[in-house]
């Protein structure tokens, strides 16, 4: 494909050999793990809350097809309103990129009583801004994919608030291509199988299964191992 762009430029402008890697390496570094991430911290939820899977499933049989092989198509999860408030839901708790890429100060500001110097290099959390109860409401800390039902908040970055992709000019350019990807694989993954994690024998379920590792990108830090049986 990107050979393909090069040789026909369908869209005006040249392309060479290093933006061609440049762009094979985007892909690969940011976009495989946070990716990756999502998907499994969304069964971590949907296991941890059986109630929220039921509906969700429910959600995938009303707006697709039956087929014999139960596969989901792309084109079918449009309608699918439960599916789409699960996962921004996850991706306001367990977002997989939760300090945004670091921005330099190009001029001194003031922001809420603080002086900020230009050239200052500033960290934005959004980890915390997405769990903050002044906005979200005491149950900030709570799964519930509810909250998403009849909201107007998007991935587009222009409501503070909800910032999983980021925003402004460095705002994720894989937006559209990780969500086509999670909602495919998790559509399917669940209208085909049922999932369980075995009882664990000793400690707290939840320190486990919400355990964090640390860095750019945060996943679990155990890996979740869950089992398919057939419907
Ligand atoms: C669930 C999946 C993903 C999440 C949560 C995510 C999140 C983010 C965030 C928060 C940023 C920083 C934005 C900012 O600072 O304003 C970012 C940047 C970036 N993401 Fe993603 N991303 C995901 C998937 C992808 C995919 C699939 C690709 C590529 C195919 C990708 C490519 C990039 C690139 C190249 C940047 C840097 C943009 C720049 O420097 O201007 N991401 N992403």
């Amino acid at each position: 494909m990107l050979l393909w762009i090069q040789k026909e430029k369908p869209n005006g402008f040249e392309i060479d050999r290093s933006d061609i890697r440049h762009i094979i390496m985007d892909m690969f570094i940011a976009g495989t793990t946070a990716t990756s991430a999502l998907l499994e911290w969304t069964m971590t939820e949907l296991i941890r809350h059986p109630e929220i899977m039921k509906k969700l499933k429910e959600d995938i049989r009303t707006h697709s097809r039956p087929k014999p092989n139960f596969y989901v198509l792309e084109e079918e999860i449009e309608n699918m309103k439960y599916l789409k408030a699960v996962i921004k839901e996850v991706l306001r708790i367990h977002s997989p990129a939760p300090v945004l890429l670091p921005r330099q100060l190009k001029e001194d500001i003031k922001l809420k009583g603080y002086d900020i110097a230009a050239g200052t290099q500033v960290i934005i959390n959004a980890w915390a801004i997405q769990r903050d109860t002044a906005t979200w409401g005491s149950d900030a800390e709570e799964f519930k994919p509810e909250r998403h039902l009849d909201s107007p908040l998007n991935f587009q970055g222009q409501n503070f608030m909800y910032i999983p992709f980021g925003s402004g000019r460095r705002i994720c350019p894989g937006i559209g291509y990780a969500m086509a990807l999670v909602e495919v694989t998790l559509t399917n993954l669940l209208n085909r199988f049922n999932w369980k994690v075995e009882v664990r024998k000793q400690g707290d379920d939840d320190q486990y299964h919400l355990a964090e590792t640390i860095g750019l990108e945060v996943g679990r830090k155990f890996p979740l191992i869950a089992s398919p049986s057939s419907l």
